[in-house]
């Protein structure tokens, strides 16, 4: 049995699902856990992904379930480490990307040892660093959409700044002329950096070319801490994967049955468009209200009450998605955790209570909803299977609400996918061979 390669540690069950898409079409074939699996499992796979639910933890949380991943990992015989995190960089004022990279660096490396790059760019979904500025699209990330996320707002576009604010290390800059100049050139200025003092280095990337060419130059640095991006790059360095066509996604799942709904806790600029084209569309929608939530109302009863005579005719959307200033209002009553823990609570139920009732396509939009809804259905392993638009494949999961019948899932990010996702999501899945 041949020892997994690449050992990914994931902050969020979307980012999860975005890596392992990646790694898959790369080429990887690719097991993800949801959280640190329990007991002697040995799993035959060129790549792992732990899925972990850390990224808005506070920072002593998210080190504390890394390092278990690590560990975990570590015990699996991996040769180098992956920790995942947003393409915006999504963090809050204490961390946790930079508490966490500098945890994992301390245990493979040794306290305040040891050299890693951060790189968020993922250019096929609109992710650019250049200069150490992080693009949306045209936009820089302070201006997009991102700087009225309910729990990771981002108002600063300068990553070398940010990740200086979270981490002890030095931090410098790989600009993007180095990259252009090839793996040597950028393993060159690895050292050059080292030299100077630095601990971490931010990494210019604006097109699949530079992920290519950064990808060599990782090879074999023991930790590397990335959006998903980066992960395109990393199979060509092991010489046993080459000529490897990326495995068929399409034979990987089962074949899909059962009814079909979306389940959206996300308030990104992509999502609000996806939830209006699926209203406009005609298909039946139910918003379910945060405040009334809070003052006793029953929302999740009502919900599936709502839903069960629909789900025959089709796929239906139960979503507490909302515009910046419903969401702002809503944080200003209830506070801004305890918002976002009741809606994940109320969703992930009503997302259980759907598969109680035949469920067999889930969509989730939202990566702490997604995160919440997944650890409700008591998912603990997913196969990935075709994508559906760049960074959200369908994949497959068995859960004990239906022994014996997989449950198809799609995990959204918030800001991936095109305004009509949650209808061909479904259509994509039908024609599946
Ligand atoms: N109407 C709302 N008011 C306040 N918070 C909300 C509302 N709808 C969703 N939320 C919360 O906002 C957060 C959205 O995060 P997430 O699910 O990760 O989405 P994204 O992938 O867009 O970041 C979740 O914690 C969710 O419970
Ligand atoms: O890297 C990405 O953008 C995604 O994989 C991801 O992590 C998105 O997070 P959410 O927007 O919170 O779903």
């Amino acid at each position: 049995m041949s020892l997994p390669l690449l050992g990914c540690i994931a902050d969020d069950f979307t980012g999860a699902t975005d890596l392992a898409n990646n790694l898959v079409r790369a080429g990887m074939r690719c097991v993800q856990t949801i959280g640190v699996p329990q007991g002697d499992v040995q799993l035959q796979a060129d790549a792992l992904v732990v899925a972990l639910k850390s990224r808005t933890v506070p920072a002593a949380d998210a080190v504390a379930q890394s390092l278990a991943a690590l560990r975990w990992l570590q015990a699996q015989g991996v040769q180098q480490i992956y920790f995942k995190y947003c393409s915006t960089f999504d963090s809050t004022a204490e961390g946790n990307i930079g508490p966490v990279t500098e945890a994992l660096m301390d245990a493979l490396h040794g306290a305040g040892r040891g050299f890693t790059i951060a790189c968020p760019a993922f250019p096929e979904n609109q992710r650019t660093v250049f200069k150490g500025h992080l693009f949306v699209g045209d936009a820089l990330l302070s201006d997009s959409g991102m700087r009225h996320h309910p729990l990771t707002p981002m108002t600063d576009a300068n990553l070398v700044r940010v990740m200086q604010s979270q981490t002890r290390r030095q931090v410098g800059l790989v600009a993007h002329d180095v990259v252009v100049a090839g793996p040597q050139a950028i393993r060159d200025r690895f050292t050059c950096l080292q030299a100077e003092g630095a601990g971490v280095a931010v990494v210019d990337a604006i097109s699949h070319q530079d992920l290519m060419q950064i990808g060599q130059a990782l090879a074999g640095m023991p930790l590397v801490t990335a959006g998903s991006g980066i992960a395109i790059g990393l199979p060509q360095n092991w010489p046993q994967l080459q000529g490897r066509t990326a495995a068929s996604p399409a034979d990987a799942l089962p074949p899909a049955r059962g009814w079909q709904a979306v389940v959206s806790g996300s308030c990104s600029v992509a999502t609000n468009a996806q939830v209006l084209a699926f209203r406009r569309s005609g298909r039946p929608s139910l918003g379910i209200d945060p405040l009334a939530m809070a003052a006793g109302e029953d929302v999740v009863a009502q919900a599936l009450a709502w839903a069960e005579p629909l789900l025959a005719s089709g796929p239906v959307l139960v979503y507490a998605t909302a515009e910046p200033t419903a969401v702002r209002a809503v944080q200003e009553r209830l506070g801004v955790a305890r918002a976002g823990e009741m809606v994940e609570h109320a969703l992930s139920r009503i997302a259980a209570g759907l598969v109680q009732r035949g469920v067999r396509q889930l969509l989730v939009a939202g990566g702490e909803t997604s995160g919440a809804v997944v650890q409700a259905l008591g998912v603990q392993r997913m196969t990935i299977g075709l994508q559906i638009d760049p960074g959200v494949p369908w994949t497959a999961a068995d859960t004990p609400l239906c022994p014996g019948e997989p449950v198809h899932m799609a995990l959204k990010s918030g800001n991936f996918g095109s305004p009509d996702f949650f209808t061909k999501a479904f259509a994509q899945l039908a024609s599946q061979p």
